[in-house]
């Protein structure tokens, strides 16, 4: 008799994949490696940057007490004692109208207290000696770079968890990060089912398709920032698909599968989670599509059976595996990102179950609006290129009207959100 399998709402599936502790863990690697990794601590201030007072322009550091009688009427003049370039340092202590010439980024010797720039000093010489003069007061602190303006040692710059942007990487540099501690890269086995797939470089043939669930789902892994083995298609026969999962698991952190997973007589996933003594987490999702994802847990770790049909692969994926595998990248904030959008065209088919359109959200002088990508049915493929966001149709609504306001779930962005979106 056919099994008849409960939906769950989306909430409880998601809840009960993320109840698994599959913990993240640290490697060390180079900064020039870390670029596109994710923090697996918070990065922290080692000292105060800049780490000395230091001049932001080129010209001359003076005692600000000095200047105070200067003004177009009275000419102050002062005798150039050094001459400072980045990198370097004056041994002198500045005394009474004495100043330094000083370059951008050179450290302010001691006794200056602001930079008159180049342009506002006139300098010379006399006798060989140099000067400069000046027409204007200037305050304590004038044109000078405080030491700890850009951070100061201890604080908390980034949380981990975040993804190491370019900016990131000149903070680890700026304190002394040559290794970095980084999310490991969770490793994901993934097969694809069906006696009907063929592999890209071959031909054509009826009754055949070229297998592109791998191809996606491996992208998709790579987008979220983990590690692919893939292990090849494999045909509808029990004993292969069986052996073959059986030894990928030791091999993984979490291992997926495309196909073979709903009721048809040639779907054997159910009965090989049976045979490895697993247990089924769900194995029916009240949405469409991805309703026949499957996830399931051995010793701890998770399989997860994708449907088939593209488009429901797809989903199954950014719904189900994409916030574990993010939590094992330390992230707070797993889920996808969900915001408002504005509907651009009718949509009149009914939801009997919460809907993901695949859709193409732009941003609208400062409003968002999301249109479908191409045909909403579960076997299509060609409305996944232009994917960049899932129109989320709660169950039990019909026909949204363009201008309706609706919730979308954006596939491309790095902030998430935490659940329930
Ligand atoms: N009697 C019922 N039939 C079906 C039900 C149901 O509830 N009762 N659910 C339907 C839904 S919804 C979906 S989704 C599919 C899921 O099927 P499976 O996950 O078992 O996947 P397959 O049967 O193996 O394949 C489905 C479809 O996808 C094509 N496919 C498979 N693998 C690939 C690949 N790697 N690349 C490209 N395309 C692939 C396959 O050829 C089939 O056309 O079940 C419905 N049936
Ligand atoms: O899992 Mo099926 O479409 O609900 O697409
Ligand atoms: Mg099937």
């Amino acid at each position: 008799m056919l099994e008849r399998r409960k939906p769950i709402p989306i909430g409880e599936a998601v809840k009960k994949i993320m109840s698994y502790q599959l913990s993240g863990q640290t490697e060390y690697v180079s900064i020039d490696e870390s670029y596109g990794r994710y923090l697996s601590e918070d990065l922290k201030a080692t000292s105060d940057v800049p780490h000395f007072d230091r001049a932001p322009y080129d010209g001359f550091a003076v005692r600000s007490i000095d200047t105070k009688e200067a003004s177009l009427k009275n000419e102050v003049e002062f005798k150039v004692v050094d001459h400072l370039g980045a990198g370097m340092t004056s041994s002198k202590v500045i005394s009474h109208f004495e100043a330094v010439r000083i370059m951008t980024g050179a450290m302010m010797p001691e006794g200056t207290d602001a930079v008159v720039m180049f342009e506002v000093a006139k300098a010379y010489e006399k006798n060989g000696t140099p000067f400069m003069s000046i027409k204007r007061s200037f305050n304590k602190g004038d044109n000078v770079s405080y030491r700890g303006e850009d951070a100061k040692e201890g604080e908390i710059l980034v949380k981990k968890g975040t993804l190491i942007n370019p900016g990131i990487q000149a903070m680890l540099a700026t304190f002394g990060y040559h290794q970095v501690p980084v999310a490991k890269k969770p490793i994901i086995g993934l097969f694809a089912t069906g006696t009907e797939l063929l592999e890209v470089n071959e031909e054509l043939v009826p009754g055949k398709i070229r297998n592109s669930n791998s191809h996606m789902i491996a992208a998709q892994i790579q987008r979220t920032g983990a590690i692919v083995h893939y292990y090849g298609k494999l045909p509808d026969i029990f004993d292969t698909c069986f052996t073959a999962v059986k030894n990928a698991l030791d091999k993984v952190d979490i291992l997926i599968t495309t196909g073979g997973v709903s009721v048809g007589d040639f779907d054997y996933l159910p009965a090989i989670y049976e045979k490895l003594g697993a247990e089924v987490l769900f194995n029916k999702v009240a949405m469409r599509p991805g309703s026949v994802t499957t996830v399931a847990q051995l010793d701890g770790k998770l399989l997860f059976g994708l449907s088939g049909n593209p488009s429901a692969c797809y989903v199954g994926f950014e719904l189900f595996a994409r916030p574990i595998i993010r939590k094992m990248l330390f992230s707070t904030t797993p889920h996808l990102r969900k915001e408002k959008a504005i509907l651009e065209v009718d949509f009149p088919k009914a939801n009997p179950f919460t809907r993901f359109v695949r859709s193409a959200f732009s941003i609208n002088n400062g409003s968002l609006r999301a249109t479908p990508s191409g045909l909403d049915k579960s076997n299509i493929i060609m409305s996944l290129s232009g994917a960049n966001s899932l129109m989320i149709l709660p169950g039990g609504t019909r026909s949204f009207k363009a201008g309706d306001e609706v919730d979308i779930l954006l596939l491309e962005d790095q902030v998430g959100s935490e659940w329930p979106w």
